[in-house]
C-alpha cells in the first residue's frame, strides 16, 4: 500500500462536484450532447472540471490546426507586468462535451484562473430530456444547427413587431 501524502484537504482540495443524472447521446444534429436523465434545478453543479492551459505558441503553432482546437476555450495568459494575451485552454471532463445554443442555454460556467478549474451550473430548472448547453459566445466556427429555428424566431419578431419586444422587455 502507497503511504499517504501530507496534504491539507480543506486548504488545498478542490471539491470535484459531477450531477449523476446525465446521458451521452451520439447522434445529435450537433454531435454528441449532454442530456439530463432526471429533472435538474436551477442552480445545480452539473460539474467542476479541470483546465490544461496551452502556451499561446502551442495554440497557435500546434492545437489550432488540429480538431482539438474545436474544444478548446479562450483563456488569459499573463505575459507580465500585469498583462494578459488570449490563449486557449482545454478542459476536461463534460466542460468539453457541452453544446451551443444561442437562446437556449441553460448552464453557465464560471472560470478559477487561479486553481485552473471550471465550475458548470443550470442557470435555469432544467427538464428531463433536454440537452444542457452553453454558449460559445458570438463567433461560432461552425453552422449553427439551430439557424433555421433562429431564422423562424427571427422572423417572428419582426412579424409581431414592438408588441413581442414589450412582451420581452417586461419579463427581464
Ligand atoms: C466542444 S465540442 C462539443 C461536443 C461535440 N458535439 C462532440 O461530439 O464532440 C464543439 C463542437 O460541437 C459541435 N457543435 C456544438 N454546438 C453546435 C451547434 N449549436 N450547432 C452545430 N454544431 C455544434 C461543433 O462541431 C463544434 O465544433
Amino acid at each position: 500500500m502507497s503511504s499517504p501524502i501530507n496534504v491539507n484537504l480543506e486548504e488545498d482540495g478542490i471539491a470535484l462536484e459531477r450531477f449523476t443524472g446525465l446521458v451521452l447521446i451520439m447522434n445529435t444534429p450537433k454531435g454528441r450532447g449532454v442530456f439530463a436523465s432526471k429533472p435538474i434545478p436551477a442552480g445545480t453543479t452539473i460539474d467542476i472540471c479541470a483546465a490544461l492551459v496551452l502556451s499561446p505558441h502551442d495554440a497557435k503553432e500546434h492545437i489550432s490546426h488540429t480538431e482539438l482546437n474545436n474544444y478548446t476555450y479562450n483563456w488569459p495568459y499573463p505575459t507580465g507586468e500585469n498583462g494578459n494575451q488570449t490563449t486557449q485552454a482545454v478542459v476536461f471532463g463534460l466542460g468539453s462535451l457541452f453544446n451551443h445554443s444561442t437562446h437556449q442555454q441553460n448552464v453557465g460556467w464560471t472560470r478559477d484562473l487561479v486553481r485552473q478549474v471550471v465550475t458548470y451550473r443550470t442557470l435555469r430548472d432544467v427538464r428531463q430530456g433536454e440537452e444542457l448547453c452553453i454558449s460559445y459566445g458570438g463567433h461560432l466556427t461552425f453552422v449553427d444547427a439551430d439557424a433555421e429555428e433562429l431564422k423562424a424566431e427571427a422572423e417572428a419578431e419582426a412579424r409581431d413587431g414592438g408588441e413581442a419586444a414589450l412582451a420581452r422587455i417586461e419579463l427581464v
